[in-house]
């Protein structure tokens, strides 16, 4: 089976580094004319399903928008994760989940045993119980050609208290989640499919990503501050593995279709030219 850091490799070769998230804030359904209700929010997400599901790479629902509205809000991301799929973009669930391993189990084959509803390309999980109780959610990503983007060094200002403290051996508790991952894609070609998620917005902090091997989810772009010229000073040298992540920035362009596209083809231009250095 194909893993997801080949795809993943495949999808952005084809498609550019992009991912545009599926965020449906109660602002932005007004702004869209579409009421807070489960009809505005499928409104919404099928419209950036045909606005961008054939053309950008990674598409990253966000669950929370969508639970919001309970079983029904559920139904419809059930149905946004299928018609994502069917229009070739990658789907990375953002549930950032993570508990004792046995409950890890239960979430693995929530979103990436491909017979669940909820089957999902790739999700994101927190460290903070111990990057070893996501064992689970490895192992299944390996066994069915998903991916998983485990927390780092996160876009907000809150997480560096947590994310940046040392740890008995002197290394930041982020650097230990980034070796830990780092051993787990050792090898893997043409990428691993275990990523990591660092903001945009932390600028230069010492971390070392060379080894990782694997994705390098970057949000914080357009609504949270940072630009793509940004990328270069968070990343450095580990610049080729970012995938940009962007979510308001292109979604207030809407409900218009073509206005998304050109949004997501404008965000995209800029991130091909902070990773190229063009
Ligand atoms: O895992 C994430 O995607 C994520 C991690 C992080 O450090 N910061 C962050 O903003 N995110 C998510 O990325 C999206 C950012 O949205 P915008 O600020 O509108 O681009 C939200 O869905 C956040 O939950």
């Amino acid at each position: 089976m194909e893993s997801f850091g080949a795809r993943l490799h495949r999808a952005v070769a084809e498609r550019g580094p992009l991912c545009v998230g599926i965020d449906p804030h109660p602002g932005l359904l007004a702004r869209w004319g579409l009421d807070d209700d489960v009809h505005g929010l499928e409104r919404f997400a099928d419209t950036v399903v045909e606005a961008l599901g054939d053309r950008v790479a990674v598409v990253k629902p966000q669950s929370a928008f969508f639970e919001r509205f309970g079983s029904r809000g559920v139904a419809v991301l059930e149905s946004t994760i299928r018609q994502l799929r069917l229009a070739g973009s990658l789907v990375l669930l953002d549930v950032k989940r993570g508990d004792i391993g046995s409950t890890v189990a239960a979430y693995a084959s929530a979103y990436l045993e491909p017979s669940s509803p909820l089957h999902v390309d790739a999700v994101t999980v927190s460290p903070y119980l111990g990057v070893g109780a996501l064992a689970p959610m490895f192992d299944m990503a390996t066994a069915q050609g998903g991916g998983v983007f485990v927390l780092a060094l996160t876009s907000n200002p809150e997480g560096a208290a947590v994310q940046r403290a040392r740890t008995a051996g002197g290394r930041t508790v982020a650097q230990v989640v980034i070796d830990e991952i780092s051993q787990l894609n050792a090898g893997a070609q043409p990428l691993g499919s275990v990523g990591l998620v660092v903001g945009a917005t932390i600028g230069e902090t010492g971390h070392d990503l060379a080894a990782v091997n694997g994705p390098l989810l970057a949000p914080g772009l357009g609504a949270q501050g940072a630009s793509a010229a940004d990328l270069r000073v968070v990343f450095g040298s580990a610049l080729p593995a970012v995938l940009p992540a962007y979510s308001r920035e292109v979604l207030a362009a809407g409900p218009d279709v073509a206005a998304l596209r050109a949004a997501a083809d404008r965000v995209l231009a800029d991130c091909r030219a902070a990773l190229t250095g063009s």
